[in-house]
């Protein structure tokens, strides 16, 4: 028989599937959704401090190729998350993260130590590579910024963690991020990638941007990142020994969770897809990787995890 489940972060969950922060995680009912269907786990929308409204809509637009989005972190403020953390079923066997996404450094580091100070076993996925918070470039192309975040981080909090990086798209800058990234040994893990930042999707019948903030700006998710997203998987699976990577981008079958895989995955996040098809797409995706594996011949996901071959 197949084994899709996933050994990280001491525990061992029932399969390698979840949801991608932001996509079906804002609201309690969709956090329990995602937590009784086929995922093998939990990850809250990023929570600000305080609750934020998000940017004017129309802020999300869907196309052949994936998505665009722009929503500018709406979400119930940390206090919300946190209150669901502690009530949170961790007997169910799916870890829970809780993604932190503060609008300053001093922000990320009172949720850190606030989320220290309940000692639950949620884990926090802080993230550096927001786009769309007008005025506000993402942490994870700075590297300054991010070598000043990620020591007060570890300052701030005891336990393992992880951070949500952006895509990257030179080996300059992956070399650069993970010579940062190797110094900090309690980040257990990188989430690769947010939304490729600042796209730019237009309607040719109206003649018009799709979505209204910053003037059509906005991530893109889906098919059109998913070279990039294997890219970053890849490149810090091999700048990275002893950490895990998180695959996100692109997933929308089991074959494109093979690759993540593949490419270094320890377990793979779905955005745009389940945005989409919503949380019968974990067990439609499980069941053809599944099947691919069968194809295959390989009977768990260390049989080829990381073997991507090169030419
Ligand atoms: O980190 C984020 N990535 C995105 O693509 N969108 C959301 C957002 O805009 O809230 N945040």
């Amino acid at each position: 028989s197949i084994d899709l489940s996933v050994s990280w972060l001491g525990q061992t969950m029932p399969g390698c599937l979840y949801n991608a922060s932001g996509v079906w995680c804002r609201e309690e009912a969709e956090l329990e959704a995602v937590r009784t269907s086929a995922a093998a786990a939990v990850i809250s929308k990023s929570a600000t401090l305080s609750a934020r409204e998000g940017n004017p809509e129309p802020r999300y637009h869907r196309t052949a190729l994936g998505s665009i989005n722009s929503m500018g972190l709406p979400n119930h403020g940390f206090a919300y998350y946190l209150d669901y953390a502690r009530r949170y079923d961790y007997g169910c066997g799916k870890p829970l993260f809780l993604s932190l996404s503060g609008m300053t450094l001093d922000d990320n580091l009172i949720m850190l130590r606030t989320l220290a100070a309940a000692g639950l076993p949620a884990i926090p996925e802080v993230n550096l590579s927001c786009p769309n918070v007008p005025g506000k470039p993402q942490l994870g192309y700075d590297f300054v910024t991010t070598t000043e975040a990620l020591n007060a981080f570890d300052r701030a909090w005891p336990g393992r963690y992880g951070v949500k990086l952006p895509p990257y798209f030179d080996p300059a800058h992956f070399a650069a991020m993970a010579d940062i990234l190797n110094r900090h040994p309690r980040l257990a893990f990188v989430t690769c990638i947010n939304s490729i930042g600042n796209g730019l999707v237009v309607d040719v019948d109206s003649e018009s941007v799709t979505i209204k903030p910053k003037d059509g700006l906005g991530g893109l998710g889906g098919d059109y990142v998913l070279p990039t997203a294997l890219a970053n998987v890849r490149e810090f699976y091999r700048l990275l020994p002893g950490k895990d990577i998180v695959g996100c981008g692109g997933v929308k079958s089991g074959k494109e969770a093979f690759m993540h895989i593949l490419a270094g995955a320890r377990a793979v996040q779905v955005g745009t897809c389940l945005h989409h098809e919503g949380p019968a797409a974990f067990a439609r995706i499980a069941a053809e990787l599944a099947a691919l594996m069968l194809a295959k011949g390989y009977r768990s996901l260390e049989a080829f995890r990381g073997k991507l071959r090169t030419l």
